[in-house]
């Protein structure tokens, strides 16, 4: 059995990440009461601080990005913190990071830093004795930018730590909606015997998002929105939409079937895949700047990309998934639907019926809808009027008084609690990249460069092409 960690040392602690989510949620937890009594937090990185100037910077973080409502006293939380300054590409320094973490401590490690610094960093913890078997290491994306690199990385993460021990971020799977979507399936009988190529016609997966490049100019020009969004985030929703039904929630369980997946992902051909890049425009009210010139130079960088993806096993044959993100579209949604067939024979010969659909709102709202069709009460109509009606499940609506989590605290807490079920394993990285690394090639052969959309437009209008020729409509 795992037990708790009794220290958390954060690497990266000053940075962005840690300000905007990781301190934020950490309090947040310790505001519930559900962080371990005895848990003490060291946050560590280059610049120099006191244990009470730490204190303070994460006062400030809280006090910015956490709600006050959520806070609690904030000095419990406060005196968990202490700080080591530590360049964790010199060995100086750990040798004080050890003294602070003390002697027959369970410890969890967040690396909140750029991958390139993973190696260093886990040699360091190893010489200092930080690395045995009381420590597991979490890891924040991007793990790599294609199947190679990402092999490097985990590969000297694996030099000091068995994979029982590594914690792979994807902040999506804290996500609440996105681990209901594993309830649905597997604790109702209703889906699971029409969840197959025989009752469902396709699926859509959008993640819209109305900013920009913000600040991370760099990293996103390097990635692009296949590898900063679809790589992990998208291919982990699919993966669970499509899995097998495991035979436990168990990390071991549920990994195994999502690898699957991810394994059975047929290469894409040419014409089933899109890239955009957004121009200037008018986008929610405000003009804002086109791409390359908030990035300030040219760039062949895809903002937006557009996919249709096959799973090659039973289940799934004949099932197309469309998928689509980008940055500066209309809205900031996160959804899932899944478009079920027709009836075999309609027995309302002036009704146009619809098929069911189920969508799942991840956010901006977090609900489930199924649309039905149902009759239009009254009598004056002759025989039967039918429409299309959702049954709506509103998450807030149906658990009152739940507050909205950030997606880092039940992450936060499964490594301090030492559950991977939630975390990604190796193989499913691997498989991840395996596949985009292919779309990569393809696009590249191919000579492919991004289309032009207007920022606040559903991307460009091959896009709804790509989907149209099948006959169907992105869900809007
Ligand atoms: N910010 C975000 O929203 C997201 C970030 N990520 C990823 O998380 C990681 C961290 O991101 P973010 O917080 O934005 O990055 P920042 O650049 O804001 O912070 C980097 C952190 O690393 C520390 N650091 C840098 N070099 C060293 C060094 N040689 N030794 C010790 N510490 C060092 C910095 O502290 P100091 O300068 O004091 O040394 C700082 O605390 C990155 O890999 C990023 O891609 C992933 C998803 C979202
Ligand atoms: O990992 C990333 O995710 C964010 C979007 O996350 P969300 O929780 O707000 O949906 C994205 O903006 C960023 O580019 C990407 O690196």
């Amino acid at each position: 059995m795992t037990t708790k960690a009794q220290t958390l040392i954060l690497f990266g602690a000053t940075g962005d990440l840690s300000r905007r989510m990781l301190l934020p949620s950490l309090c947040a937890l310790d505001a519930e009461d559900l962080l371990p009594e005895e848990l003490e937090i060291i946050g560590t990185a280059r610049s120099e601080m006191t244990d009470s100037e730490f204190r303070n910077f994460a006062r400030e973080a809280i006090e910015k990005f956490l709600p006050s409502d959520r806070r609690g006293g904030m000095a419990s939380f406060l005196n968990r913190l202490q700080y080591s300054q530590l360049d964790v590409t010199t060995p100086e320094g750990y040798a004080e990071l050890a003294e602070k973490v003390g002697e027959d401590r369970e410890i969890a490690i967040f690396l909140s830093t750029a991958p390139s610094l993973f190696k260093p960093t886990i040699e360091g913890l190893s010489k200092a004795g930080l690395a045995d078997e009381r420590s597991r290491i979490c890891l924040e994306k991007p793990l790599g930018t294609d199947l190679s690199s990402s092999c490097e990385i985990n590969d000297a993460v694996a030099s000091a730590f068995p994979e029982s021990r590594i914690f792979r971020i994807d902040h999506y799977l804290g996500k609440e909606t996105v681990q209901n979507l594993i309830a649905l399936r597997f604790a109702n009988i209703l889906f699971e015997p029409l969840w197959n190529a025989q009752h469902i016609d396709h699926v859509q997966i959008t993640v819209g998002e109305t900013v920009g490049l913000e600040s991370r100019v760099d990293f996103y020009d390097g990635a692009g929105a296949l590898r900063d969004m679809v790589q992990n985030h998208m291919l982990q929703l699919l993966a669970l939409v499509a899995m097998e039904p495991p035979s436990s929630f168990d990390a071991g369980a549920v990994r195994d079937e999502k690898v699957k997946v991810l394994r059975a992902l047929r290469h894409l051909s040419d014409e089933e895949s899109v890239t955009g890049q957004y121009r200037g425009g008018a986008s929610n009210g405000e003009i804002v700047p086109g791409y390359d010139e908030e990035l300030g130079r040219d760039s062949d960088t895809e903002t937006f990309v557009a996919l249709k993806a096959h799973i090659d096993n039973w289940r799934w044959q004949g099932v197309p998934f469309y998928m689509r993100t980008g940055k500066r579209l209309p809205e900031r949604v996160t959804e899932i639907i899944v478009n079920f067939r027709c009836v075999p024979h309609s027995i309302f010969p002036d009704a146009k019926l619809k098929p069911n659909r189920l969508v799942i709102g991840i956010q901006p709202e977090e609900n489930i809808s199924l649309s039905m069709m149902a009759k239009v009460p009254g009598i004056e109509h002759e025989g039967m009027t039918l429409r299309e009606v959702p049954l709506d499940i509103r998450m807030p609506d149906a658990f009152t008084g739940k507050h909205k989590r950030i997606a880092y605290e039940r992450l936060l807490l499964d490594l301090i609690g030492g559950d991977q079920t939630l975390f990604v394993r190796r193989d499913e990285v691997e498989a991840q990249w395996n596949w985009i690394d292919a779309i990569r090639a393809g696009w590249e052969a191919e000579g492919k460069t991004p289309k032009t959309y207007s920022a606040g437009s559903w991307g460009p209008s091959a896009a709804i092409a790509l989907a149209e020729r099948d006959g169907v409509s992105w869900h809007e």
